[in-house]
């Protein structure tokens, strides 16, 4: 169902004012040639309606050789911000920056976060940033599940379908994404609603079975015919087996060569109940990124590969987002996804 500009340049108007920006602050949105001119425009004109001085930093496209289809989150961490101090220094001078582009994952982004500038990402489409438009009710939510999640010491997951998956925590931050940035040097999504950390190095253990009907980022497609089960052991995944999907993923994996692909990226859980585990489905490879797969709410969201978002040594650009439904999620052992239903905090 399209949005209009109006409709979105007032929703624009409403994150960017839970992102703290009125007449004091100053905002760039960071464009490229395939930037949604629409989600440009509404970015711009509601930061001039909330007073702030706005400004469009426009880069180049950047195409690695080695990159596979289109989807922005399936090559990160090389974007055309690398070795750009000059654009950088155009970035941190601002207060926020709306990113239309994706930094995710990339060094440069921590560099501009470090310099106390927020960073908001927004790619998806107009419908979907209309239908999951954040809420400080979200914001309480995904907070409340990471003050729990700081001070837990172990991450565990089983399912029905076999997975038996364990990591210790504490060498690395959690990252919640409420859908605003409203804190000094905070990065988040629109749309979001969902936290996560990283194993600490060497401790991710087990079994993951990618069940029929989990997704494959940036794939965007459903495991239909054979689940694929994957073990890890020492913080890295050392076998993938099943069906198709199986190979396929142990194909697009290996194209990369680089060990590092099969490393573990971040693990956590989805608390957005606007996101849709069918919307996937609903929408052509190109449309979007698929953020309704990785916020719906009680699903479990591994990766895999980088780690540079949190300052890790593993900059690989294979980047896979698999969230899968039905899983019970614990930390310390007090659940928090029960079989895909979050149980708490309340
Ligand atoms: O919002 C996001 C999007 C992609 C990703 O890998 C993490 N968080
Ligand atoms: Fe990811």
């Amino acid at each position: 169902m399209p949005v209009s500009q109006s409709e979105l340049t007032q929703h624009f108007e409403h994150v960017l004012s839970l992102s703290k920006i009125d007449d004091t602050q100053s905002v760039a949105v960071l464009k490229s040639h395939y930037s949604n001119g629409m989600v440009v425009t509404a970015a711009m004109e509601a930061a001039q309606r909330l007073g702030a001085k706005a400004y469009i930093v426009e880069l180049s496209s950047f195409n690695h050789r080695t990159a596979v289809g289109n989807d922005l989150t399936a090559y990160v961490g090389h974007t055309a911000l690398t070795n750009h101090p000059a654009a950088q220094q155009a970035l941190m001078a601002a207060d926020l920056v709306v990113d239309t582009m994706m930094l995710l994952h990339s060094p440069e982004q921590e560099a501009i976060l470090k310099s106390g500038t927020r960073i908001l990402l927004a790619v998806e489409p107009p419908e979907m940033l209309a239908r999951m438009l954040p809420t400080q009710e979200d914001k309480r939510r995904v907070e409340a599940a990471a003050k729990i999640f700081r001070g837990a010491s172990t991450f565990s997951v089983t399912s029905k379908a076999g997975t038996n998956f364990t990591a210790s925590l504490g060498q690395y931050p959690v990252v919640s994404e409420y859908g605003f940035a409203d804190e000094p040097g905070r990065w988040d999504h629109w749309p979001s609603g969902f936290l996560f950390s990283w194993p600490n190095e060497g401790t991710a253990e087990g079994t993951i079975v990618v069940d029929i009907g989990d997704i494959l980022l940036p794939f965007k497609t459903y495991v239909r015919e054979k689940p694929i089960t994957l073990e890890i052991r020492e913080g890295f995944i050392h076998r993938i087996h099943g069906g198709f999907d199986a190979e396929y993923l142990r194909e697009y994996m290996a194209h990369f060569k680089d060990p590092d692909v099969y490393a573990f990226s971040h693990i956590g859980w989805g608390l957005q109940p606007r996101a849709q585990w069918t919307a996937l489905g609903l929408h052509d490879k190109n449309d979007a990124i698929g953020m309704d797969a990785r916020a719906f709410e009680g699903n479990f969201l591994f990766s895999t590969g980088p780690n540079t978002e949190v300052g890790g040594p593993r900059n690989t650009p294979c980047h896979m987002d698999i969230p899968l439904r039905h899983c019970s999620v614990f930390l310390d052992g007090v659940a928090m996804v029960e079989e895909g239903k979050v149980v708490a905090p309340k």
